[in-house]
């Protein structure tokens, strides 16, 4: 299905378009509000310039559909009801954008064609740094400061004056000859080392702060505690947020207790200007009393201003800046490029929201450079050593980043356990400088370790052989895909392991598994943690005064750690008991509706490697119950193929008809395979004799039928097969499902008990397009319901296709190959529903 949103410009039909646009615009215009007004965008800043691209993209194609109210014609956002109003004499406008080094090749040419320039005529660009934080327009009359407004929407900013007068940076009175007029433009910012400052004294509650709007932030409290979550202080996401944020106080002395700092780089009215060139005026303003980009950081380096003749020379420059950036101590983002020549600026002039005469050239991926402060290790569900960098918080595409993901022990040696590097790999030390990319919302990855600045008498972090939170042992298995040992450690205590336990809970309860509504993390923390619940099977025999007592204590103890770190006293909850009561007489409630429940879900529920959803029906349907199946599994386990077979079977890329030509091959065993198969097999074994070998080892200890029964007639391959015989190999593992059992627990088989009369028996459907009436859930248990398998694609094997709107490619497909295509409508008619 693909939704409109997701479809490239090039495919949207008219009316799409005209929809996406309004969408963009509705969507754009609260993203602003809340960047502008709020100081607390939901989405980063290149999500946020993706929308942007998208809108742009849009409109390039269908100009007729250009909204009044586009995001291409806005600047920032209508000035807030906080402050008084001031217009602009000449409008605040914003920056176009490249993105690669080719866009800043064609703005270059762009200039010159319109200025009429020659190939080799001069042209001056400046290339100077974009400074992340909110522009101010200071109006000096005589001299003297008399007004200061924020952008606003371009036309009419807020009137900041009186906060404006609080920020050193900011001279009340110009240095040198007085101009009767004269509007300093620049970029009010934050440093890296005050912002964070200021966050630590706003969570300690000793930073100066306007008192929360009424209610607002108990009720934030009050949800972070029903979610168990830390305290939620009012801090700022990042030094942008909080510069805008620490500016618009309405209380002046709030905002003179905030390090706040100021660049100037541009101008608005001026009665005069004190130069002929960009270079020039914003030299005039360092003379005058501001902090400039021409001023040396130091006194001794490059000032990171330049003036550039080429466009090589400036995406030099901008590279320079980028490699600067993590030194610098405060955000940009990006280079802003502007013809230095005043004459050819005016004659160049400006489009709706942007000069002709700038662009910004924005940092590309979402990366920056930082410290691996510590390595921790976290235990997941499956018992899987999870390292995390700790690392010293920098600002990543609008967001402080502090972990970064490294995947596993040999990532961070940078080789497997054979010492063969690996791809990717990098040896990464604590101490280290490492260059980070956050990729939307994913978790951060080390890109990069810049070893220039690897600390004298680093040593290679030492990956621990125990698990830390239960201290067993934590082990490496060999991987039958490969081969060779596997790149994580897992500890060896099963549920029997707290962290093992409570993660592997918390999914027995999720949605597609026993889907216990109410059944939170706070609850599964409290009851794990008063030993009220160690194995699933104890979840049915809780009973309601223990359950409130385990609760109490815990909400109790998170309010009072709240207390601890706010420093502020919170209000008594009174209603809280009675709240308590009957929160758990749902749950109770709850967990009874689970007493019996589909085997499939079941099946899914107890976590098994490689066991999802999919192959959990798949199994639900050839076993009647929880004993069958595991009779079936212990079958297949005494019928097990040799290591050699399981795994040349489980191979990436060998199916199962190229593993069943392959086993019956006696010396050319390549011959007939495709050409990624053999390299897939020569990477493994080496040349074709190897693989001859290997082959020949793998005929010798060929499964029994009881496991080929499991594996081909419930359809769940190899790789699943084997980790269903590990899983019930373990007595703990059994145990606990029996223990389910014992406690009453039963299933329902999914199986379809269908009449050979179904429609629908053995047909292949697929569904595709939004469907409205059902879920995409709903659809394949009602299809199984009757008897008829769902697929995820279209072929030749496909009987029907049940289609909703916005139905792509399998719509395409079907009607290619004469498949029936229905409506949504017509397949309830269909299954009389
Ligand atoms: N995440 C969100 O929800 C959200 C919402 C709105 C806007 N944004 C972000 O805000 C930005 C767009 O806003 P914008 O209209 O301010 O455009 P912009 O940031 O692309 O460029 C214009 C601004 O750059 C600033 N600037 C800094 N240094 C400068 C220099 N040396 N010379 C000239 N200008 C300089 C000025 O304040 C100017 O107004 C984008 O980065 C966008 O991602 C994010
Ligand atoms: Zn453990």
């Amino acid at each position: 299905m693909t939704r409109i949103e997701d479809k490239p410009v090039a495919d949207l039909s008219q009316s799409e378009a005209a929809q996406e646009l309004e969408r963009l615009a509705l969507e754009m215009a609260e993203h602003d509000r809340r960047y502008y007004d709020d100081d607390e965008p939901t989405v980063s800043d290149a999500e946020y310039d993706a929308l942007r691209r998208r809108n742009s993209a849009i409109e390039g194609r269908f100009p007729e559909l250009i909204r009044e109210d586009s995001p291409s014609r806005r600047v920032g956002a209508a000035p807030s009801g906080k402050f008084a109003k001031l217009r602009h004499a000449v409008p605040m406008l914003s920056l176009d954008n490249a993105f690669t080094d080719e866009d800043v090749g064609d703005f270059a040419r762009r200039v010159r064609r319109m200025l009429k320039l020659d190939e080799d005529a001069p042209l001056a660009i400046t290339a100077e740094p974009k400074i992340d934080g909110l522009s101010l327009n200071l109006r000096y009359e005589d001299g003297k400061l008399v007004s200061a407004a924020t952008r606003g929407d371009g036309a009419v900013g807020e009137d900041v004056t009186a906060n404006a007068l609080t920020i050193p940076d900011i001279p009340h009175r110009l240095h040198g000859k007085r101009i009767p007029v004269l509007e300093v433009r620049g970029e009010v910012y934050m440093t890296h080392a005050d912002f964070r400052a200021l966050n630590a004294r706003l969570a300690q509650g000793t930073a100066k702060a306007e008192p929360p709007e009424e209610g607002d932030h108990a009720d934030e409290l009050e949800e972070a505690e029903e979610a168990g979550d830390k305290p939620a202080a009012r801090q700022f996401a990042n030094p942008r947020n909080a510069a805008a944020g620490s500016l618009r106080q309405k209380d002046p002395s709030i905002t003179r207790s905030r390090p706040l700092r100021f660049f100037a780089y541009a101008w608005g009215e001026a009665s005069s200007l004190p130069g002929k060139t960009q270079t020039e005026v914003v030299e005039a303003f360092g003379r005058m009393g501001f902090t400039t980009n021409l001023q040396s950081l130091d006194g001794r380096s490059a000032p990171l201003m330049k003036r550039c003749m080429t466009v090589d020379e400036l995406v030099a420059h901008y590279h320079a800046i980028e490699d600067m950036r993590a030194t610098l101590g405060y955000d940009i983002d990006g280079v802003v490029y502007k013809v230095d020549d005043l004459e050819q600026q005016e004659q160049l002039g400006f489009v709706s929201r942007s000069p002709r005469w700038a662009i910004a050239h924005k940092f590309s991926a979402e990366k920056a450079t930082t410290v691996v402060e510590a390595i921790d290790i976290n235990v997941g569900r499956t018992g899987k050593l999870a390292p995390l960098a700790r690392l010293t918080p920098v600002t990543v595409g609008g967001v402080v980043v502090s972990n970064a993901t490294l995947h596993n022990e040999d990532y961070i040696a940078g080789h497997d356990a054979d010492g063969n590097p690996i791809r990717g790999g990098k040896d990464i030390r604590i101490g280290d400088t490492v260059v980070i990319q956050r990729a939307g919302d994913v978790i951060p990855q080390v890109l990069d370790v810049v070893l220039e600045r690897r600390p004298a008498g680093s040593v290679p972090y030492q990956f621990p052989d125990h698990c830390p939170v239960c201290g067993s042992k934590a082990v490496r298995e060999l991987n039958p895909r490969t081969g060779r040992l596997d790149s994580v450690r897992i500890c060896t205590a099963g549920l029997t392991c707290p962290a093992q336990g409570r993660e592997a809970m918390k999914h027995f309860v999720s949605r597609h598994a026993f889907d216990i509504v109410g059944f939170g993390e706070t609850y599964i923390e409290a009851l794990f943690d008063a030993g009220l619940v160690r194995q699933p099977a104890d979840i049915f025999k809780l009973k309601f005064e223990p359950l409130r007592e385990a609760i109490e204590a815990r909400r109790q103890m998170l309010a009072d750690e709240r207390r601890k770190a706010n420093g502020e006293e919170l209000p008594k909850k009174a209603a809280k008991k009675a709240e308590t009561g009957k929160q758990i007489e749902n749950l109770l409630e709850a967990i009874d509706q689970r007493r019996t429940i589909a085997l499939d879900r079941f099946i899914f529920a107890l976590g098994i490697p490689d066991i999802g959803e999919t192959t959990a029906k798949a199994l639900s349907r050839h076993f009647d119950d929880v004993p069958a199946l595991m009779a079936g599994v212990e079958a297949a386990a005494k019928q097990q193929p040799s290591e050699a077979w399981a795994e040349l079977s489980a191979l990436e890329g060998i199916g199962e008809k190229s593993f069943a030509q392959l086993i019956e091959a006696n010396d050319k065993p390549l011959q007939g395979l495709k050409a990624n198969q053999r390299v897939a097999l020569k990477a493994r074994y080496g040349d074709e004799a190897g693989v001859a070998e290997a082959v020949a080892r793998a005929r010798e200890g060929q499964p029994g039928e009881a496991f080929l029964r499991l594996t081909r007639d419930s359809d769940i391959g190899t790789v699943a097969t084997l980790s269903l015989i590990h899983f019930f190999d373990e007595d703990h593992n059994r145990e606990a499902v029996q223990a389910l059992l014992d406690a009453g627990v039963s299933t329902e088989n999914a199986r379809p008990k269908v009449s050979g009369s179904s429609p629908f028996a053995g047909k292949t459907i697929v569904f595709t397009g939004s469907l409205e009436r059902m879920s995409r859930d709903e659809a394949q248990a009602m299809a199984e319901g009757l008897g008829a398998k769902v697929s995820g694609s279209v072929s030749k094997k496909t009987d029907l296709v049940v289609a909703g709107p916005g139905a792509g490619s399998k719509l395409d497909t079907a009607r290619a190959l004469g498949v029936e295509v229905i409506d949504e409508d017509a397949w309830f008619e269909r299954v009389g529903a």
